[in-house]
């Protein structure tokens, strides 16, 4: 048989409708038909090839993704492709381009910071692409810690315009992606300066190049800030640096919805909380963590695509060999991957309710949910892109040797994926933010009932003296379980935090001694969401034949995974007793059987084309060693036997002369 009989014989095992499955995964039918129409589109154009790019320069690469970037916005126009058509496409092109932080940041910024007169000017000229917007928040010295920003607006009550400054190294914006060379206009974070007193951090609309020629105006200093990790990946992306030498900026530019500044030079502060000027990152980590689904649903597809073709060991009589799916180690390193990326997936639909619901709050001007959805993405951004990033990885040693080769998809797809961990928000900083709000709800429990996502720990009084219930294995199929176990662990593990906070002399120096143990609380409590919105995701009306069946055994796999990956937390904080782990594992390696006949069908109904995947290993058609083999062949070492440098440097030593007493 070959890989393609032997995915053929794993599609004929499915136990669940695939077709509707790839509903449930995209959402609703009608997001079903947009991803489907998308990627097919992007498939089947050949300007958006993908081959070549780990062949191209970096000038070659830029290049690439100015014309495929070009070619798209064509698309959008010619065929009127909605907004969700639009970022779709943006997608399966596949590709880090300057129109990333025009549409996920530039526009967010002015819709959300913006006054209706600003939001009014800007956002029909962005959308309509008159003018290209990046974000420009990050310097060379600053990211995390916004409020240490150096960059300086200050204002001039006789111009009535702000001076933007770079008033040392350290204070030039670093890292904005399209600054280098594209975006036109920028949203800069500075801080305002008014009669020399500080007001904080503020948003400014800067305009940084010539709409004629594209050259930057003056006092503007713009440049590439150089290659980064993994060839073809972000280095298509022109991350910029960016240094203003008194450059002057009418002063209707600060985006002026938080926070006024009057022509006079008054100070004004809305009725609206200064978090407010955080708003547009909680809105790109809602959208990565979408991403870290597709993404690891990616990885996942190669990796068991792959391992249902390729066979080692355990061939009697010349008969055919295991296939490495069958293996339990594979399975158990796998199948948990398989089952995040759908718990991802349930979890980024449920987050993006989450955000639309407070984006409708603030409209009109309820801050109420804001906290609760500020901590939700900071940690759900942070749980979904480190689990990913590591889960590409695995996927990549789950396919041995040639996972290593660039036609496998994966090292590209690490290297493009893992900055995730630290841009918009670098994972660790995330999940203190979520430590903030733990600790907060908790030592408020005596005033206040928590609600939402944090309602569980209004029961931790009960929660820290309950034990688990499960006496068999089976018992571990309970959601209610499930839930009660992941609810009592973290709940246990943020009293607990709190009741050391109070040892120490002050809250801040507690916080800071005690911030590797929050980190953990903050996860655990991030788990407990993840977890419990798979449990009532299946609780809907799931149609199809076996559908609801397969996605509880991934919910299972997922729930029961991360209890045996932390099983540590889990008993120390005694919950469990050592039996009750053992039985969950004993659960788990069940369910691993139970996912095994329909492995290849779980990956088919991400609906993944060959060309969004772009690896080998990974093909729908499982033919892979006849085109690894023709994949290589292409490589330009391949072009001639002879190599250019082996005359020159390898015959040279191999013709050489040597005396004996070198030999
Ligand atoms: C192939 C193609 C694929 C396409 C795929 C597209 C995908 C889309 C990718 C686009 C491409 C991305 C490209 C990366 C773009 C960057 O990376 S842009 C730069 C992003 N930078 C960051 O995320 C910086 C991280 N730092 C921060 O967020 C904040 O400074 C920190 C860490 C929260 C600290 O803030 P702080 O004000 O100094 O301190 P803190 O006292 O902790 O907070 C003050 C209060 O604000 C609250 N707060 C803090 N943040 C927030 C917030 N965001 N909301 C609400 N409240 C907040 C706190 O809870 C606190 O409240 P209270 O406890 O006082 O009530
Ligand atoms: C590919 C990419 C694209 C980007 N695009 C943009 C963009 O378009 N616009 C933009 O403005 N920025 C952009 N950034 C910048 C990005 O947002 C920052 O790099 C990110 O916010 C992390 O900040 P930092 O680099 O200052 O890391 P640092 O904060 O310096 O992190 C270094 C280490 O310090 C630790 N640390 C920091 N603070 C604390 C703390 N309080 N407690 C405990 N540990 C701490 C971190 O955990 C980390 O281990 C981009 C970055 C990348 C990699």
């Amino acid at each position: 048989m070959e890989g393609v009989d032997y995915l053929r014989d794993e599609r004929s095992k499915a136990q669940f409708d695939v077709e509707t499955m790839k509903v449930a995964w995209a959402g609703s039918p009608e997001a079903f038909l947009v991803c489907d129409r998308m990627a097919k589109l992007v498939a089947n154009d050949p300007v958006f090839e993908k081959f070549s790019k780990p062949m191209l320069g970096r000038k070659e690469l830029f290049k690439n993704t100015l014309r495929k970037t070009a070619h798209a916005w064509k698309l959008v126009n010619d065929l009127h492709l909605t907004e969700e058509e639009a970022k779709w496409l943006r997608h399966y092109i596949d590709e880090p381009s300057y129109t990333d932080l025009q549409w996920e940041m530039f526009v967010p910024a002015l819709e959300g910071q913006g006054t209706e007169e600003q939001k009014k000017k800007w956002v029909p000229l962005a959308k309509t692409m008159q003018i290209i917007g990046t974000y420009a928040q990050t310097e060379l010295g600053h990211g995390s810690n916004v409020q240490g920003l150096e960059t300086t607006a200050t204002f001039d009550r006789q111009s009535d315009e702000f001076v933007i400054h770079s008033p040392t190294l350290t204070s030039s914006k670093w890292w904005p992606g399209g600054l280098a060379k594209v975006t036109t206009h920028a949203i800069v974070y500075a801080r305002l300066i008014i009669d020399g007193h500080f007001y904080g951090v503020h948003g400014f609309i800067v305009q940084l190049r010539s709409l004629e020629d594209h050259s930057p105006l003056p006092g503007i200093t713009l440049g590439d800030i150089g290659m980064k990790f993994g060839h073809g990946t972000y280095n298509t992306m022109d991350n910029g640096v960016a240094r203003f030498d008194r450059v002057r900026i009418p002063r209707d530019q600060m985006l002026m919805r938080v926070s006024q500044v009057t022509k006079e030079g008054k100070y004004m502060k809305s009725n609206v909380p200064r978090q407010l000027g955080y708003a547009t990152m909680v809105s790109v980590r809602q959208t990565i963590v979408s991403d870290a689904s597709k993404a690891l649903s990616r990885a996942v597809c190669i990796a068991t695509r792959y391992s249902a073709i390729r066979r080692q060991f355990g061939s009697r009589d010349g008969g055919p060999e295991t296939q490495v799916l069958d293996y339990k180690t594979q399975q158990s390193r796998l199948f948990p991957l398989v089952a995040s990326a759908f718990a991802f997936r349930f979890a980024s639909d449920w987050l993006k309710l989450l955000y639309t619901d407070v984006k409708q709050r603030l409209e009109v001007n309820d801050f109420s949910t804001l906290p609760e959805v500020h901590a939700c993405t900071a940690g759900f951004k942070s749980l979904t892109t480190a689990a990913t990033a590591e889960g590409i990885e695995e996927c990549r040693k789950l396919c041995g040797g040639h996972g290593y080769l660039i036609s496998s998809g994966l090292p590209e797809l690490f290297a493009f994926y893992v900055p995730a961990c630290t841009y918009e928000g670098e994972n660790v900083v995330m999940l203190l933010q979520v430590a903030r709000f733990l600790v907060k709800t908790v030592s408020d429990l005596g005033n206040k009932q928590p609600v939402g996502t944090a309602a569980y720990l209004g029961r931790a009084s009960l929660l820290v003296q309950k034990n688990c219930v499960v006496q068999t294995a089976e018992d571990w199929l309970n959601p209610i379980a499930i839930l009660e176990a992941f609810e009592a662990r973290a709940a246990r593990m943020a009293v607990g935090c709190c009741q050391r906070l109070a040892e120490f002399k002050s809250p801040e120096e507690g916080f800071a001694e005690l911030s590797s143990d929050l980190a953990e609380a903050s996860l655990a409590h991030c788990q407990v969401i993840v977890v419990s919105t798979f449990i009532r995701r299946l609780q809907q009306d799931i149609p199809g034949r076996g559908v609801k069946q397969a996605l509880e055994v991934l919910c299972n796999v997922y729930a029961l995974f991360l209890l045996h990956k932390h099983q540590g937390d889990f008993l120390a904080t005694g919950y469990l007793t050592p039996k009750q782990a053992s039985l969950a594992n004993d659960q788990l390696r069940t369910l691993y059987s139970k996912v095994r006949p329909n492995a290849i069908a779980l990956v088919d109904s991400f609906n993944h084309t060959d060309h969004y995947l772009s690896s080998v290993l990974g093909r729908y058609d499982g033919n892979v060693y006849p085109k690894l083999y023709e994949a290589a062949l292409k490589d330009p070492l391949n072009d001639s036997d002879i190599a250019d440098g082996i005359h020159q440097y390898v015959q040279p030593i191999l013709k050489q002369k040597l005396h004996s007493s070198k030999l």
